[in-house]
């Protein structure tokens, strides 16, 4: 197999960005945060004055941006309309909102279509990170990984990381955002039938990388 695809989904601070970068970097695929997209779209929406709980004012708006995903695993970019968006995608007004954003069909038809692109266009292959991975954009991906971890586990991994955080507030809000993203009507968070589960609340981050690069090197193998 000389060029593989690699889908990785789960909910929300189970480790899949930093896996998945860490994957690509080493097995030397590009990489795709398509949790980034999402929040470009919605950033976009804010910004431009769509209320964002409006479903027919997103989907009538959704064609407007464009959105450039940049697939260096050492440096990933997103831009919209030519602006760096890495910062804005990461406000809470963005991580609140972003949910309603991306269970609009339309919007999820045009990313969709914009990732299928991507994951094509890469040379050596590529590790796609998001929710809807393995079970809608590329069903059809070499090695399917769904990653899982305790909601206290999560919220401490991201309590950590946003220094003063209230460990409880954390906890509800990816709760809540996991839920709305399990239960909306189309491509909602789930694990595809034939992805390995891998559950990371008792590993380590490496634990988690090497593991998910062995499943790698076994369905190379298996392919020659
Ligand atoms: N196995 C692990 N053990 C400890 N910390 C981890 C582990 N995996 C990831 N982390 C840390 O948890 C935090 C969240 O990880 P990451 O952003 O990769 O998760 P994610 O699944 O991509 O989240 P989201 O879907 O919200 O973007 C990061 O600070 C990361 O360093
Ligand atoms: N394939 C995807 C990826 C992401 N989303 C939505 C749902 C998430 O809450 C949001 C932000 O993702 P994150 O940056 O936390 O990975 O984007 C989706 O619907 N489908």
């Amino acid at each position: 197999m000389e060029s593989v695809i690699v889908a990785i989904d789960g909910p929300s601070g189970t480790g899949k960005s930093s896996t998945s970068k860490a994957v690509a970097a080493k097995l030397g695929l590009s990489y795709l945060d398509t949790g980034a997209q999402y929040r470009a779209i919605t950033w976009w929406m804010i910004s431009n004055g769509v209320d964002v709980h409006d479903a027919d004012a997103v989907a009538n708006a959704a064609g407007k941006p464009v959105i450039v995903s940049g697939t260096d695993p050492a440096r990933p970019t997103i831009t919209v309309d030519g602006a760096d968006a890495a910062g804005p995608i990461r406000t809470e007004e963005v991580t609140s909102k972003v949910s309603a954003v991306s269970a609009v069909p339309e919007v999820r038809a045009l990313i969709t279509e914009l990732q299928r692109t991507i994951a094509k266009d890469a040379e050596h292959g590529i590790v796609v990170e998001g929710r809807d991975i393995g079970t809608t954009v590329l069903p059809d991906a070499d090695l399917k990984i769904f990653l899982t971890a305790s909601p206290e586990a999560r919220a401490a991994r991201r309590s950590g990381e946003l220094k003063g955080v209230d460990v409880h507030a954390t906890k509800e809000a990816l709760i809540k955002r996991d839920a709305a993203d399990s239960s909306r009507k189309t491509s909602p968070l789930a694990k595809a039938g034939d992805a390995v589960e891998v559950d990371t609340t008792e590993l380590t981050l490496d634990q988690v990388i090497e593991c998910v690069v062995t499943l790698v090197d076994e369905k190379r193998t298996a392919a020659k």
